[in-house]
C-alpha cells in the first residue's frame, strides 16, 4: 500500500494579498509502506510546509493529499502518524513516562495500557531507566529520543520528522540515526524526514527528494541503495556516490547555479 500520496499539490499562503507566497507548486510524491524518505533543499523551498500538509496541520490550496489511503484529515483523526520536530517539545512538568503517555491519553487509552505502551516505547529508545525523570534532567539527544518514543506511542504506521537531530552534535546525531533506522525496521514504520544534511539524508533514506525554492518544487528523486545501514555503510563507495548525486541535484536546483 501507499503510505503517503500527493497529487498535483500546491500551497499558497496569504492568497490574494500583497504578501502572497507560493510555497509549493505541482507536488507529486508517493511514499510506499515501510519506506524512509528524506526531503532536502535550500531554506524556504517548502520542506516543512510539505510535512505540515501531510500532517493536515495546514490545508493544501489545490491537489490531493492522502495518508494510508485516506484523506489527510481522516488520517489525522485516526492518528495514522506521529510527529517529531527539531525542538523535542516535551512538557517540562510531566515526567518522561507521562510525556510518552500523552498521545495515548488523548486517545482515551486505559491507565494500564498507557503505562505498558510507554514502558515498551522507552525501552525501544533505550531510556527505560529514565521514565521518572523530568525533561530538564536529560541531555538534548535523550530528549529527542523521548520525542521519538512519544511519536511512536500509538504505533502509527507513519512517522513525520522535521530536522529532529538538527540541534545535536555530530556523534549523538549519528548514533540517533542508527537507532532510528533500527526502530523503523523493527516497527515497519514509514518515515518522512526533513533535513539540511546530505549525508544524513543518504544514510537514512530509501529515497531522497530534492526540492528547489520559489516556488517550492520537487526537482529530483534519488533512490539510495546502500549495501547496509551500519557504520560501515558510511565508508562505502555507494554512500559517497549517493552523496555526490544528491549534491549535484542540489547544485542544479540552487539559484546560484542558474546564474551565468
Ligand atoms: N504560515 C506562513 N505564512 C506565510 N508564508 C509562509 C508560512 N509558512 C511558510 N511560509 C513561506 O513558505 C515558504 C516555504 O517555507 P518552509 O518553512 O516550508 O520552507 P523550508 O524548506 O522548510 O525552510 P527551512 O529549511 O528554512 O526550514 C517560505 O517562503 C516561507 O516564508
Amino acid at each position: 500500500m501507499t503510505a503517503v500520496s500527493l497529487r498535483d499539490v500546491s500551497k499558497v499562503f496569504n492568497q490574494g494579498r500583497p504578501d502572497e507566497v507560493t510555497a509549493l507548486s505541482d507536488i507529486d510524491l508517493n511514499i510506499g509502506d515501510g519506506q524512509f524518505v528524506s526531503l532536502i533543499g535550500p531554506s524556504g523551498c517548502g520542506k516543512s510546509t510539505l510535512l505540515r500538509l501531510i500532517a493536515d496541520l495546514i490545508p493544501a490550496t489545490a491537489g490531493v493529499v492522502e495518508v494510508a489511503g485516506k484523506s489527510a484529515t481522516q488520517a489525522r483523526l485516526d492518528q495514522e502518524y506521529g510527529i517529531a520536530f527539531q525542538q523535542a517539545g516535551l512538557f517540562e512538568w510531566r515526567t518522561v513516562q507521562r510525556n510518552v503517555e500523552l498521545p495515548l491519553e488523548l486517545r482515551g487509552a486505559s491507565r494500564a495500557e498507557r503505562k505498558a505502551r510507554a514502558t515498551e516505547m522507552l525501552a525501544l529508545v533505550g531510556l527505560a531507566d529514565f521514565a521518572g525523570h523530568y525533561p530538564a534532567q536529560l541531555s538534548g539527544g535523550m530528549q529527542q529520543r523521548v520525542a521519538i518514543a512519544r511519536a511512536l506511542a500509538v504505533h502509527p504506521p507513519l512517522l513525520l520528522m522535521d530536522e529532529p537531530f538538527g540541534a545535536l552534535d555530530e556523534m549523538t546525531r549519528e548514533r540517533l540515526q542508527s537507532e532510528l533506522l533500527a526502530i523503523c525496521a523493527k516497527t515497519g514504520t514509514s518515515t518522512v524526514f526533513v533535513t539540511h544534511s546530505i549525508s544524513e539524508a543518504v544514510f537514512l533514506s530509501d529515497k531522497v527528494v530534492v526540492m528547489t525554492p520559489r516556488p517550492g518544487r520537487i526537482t529530483a528523486t534519488i533512490d539510495i541503495d546502500l549495501p547496509s545501514r551500519d557504520d560501515a555503510a558510511r565508508q562505502s563507495p555507494a554512500y559517497f556516490e549517493a552523496i555526490t548525486s544528491v549534491r549535484q541535484a542540489l547544485r542544479g536546483s540552487s539559484p546560484a547555479a542558474a546564474t551565468p
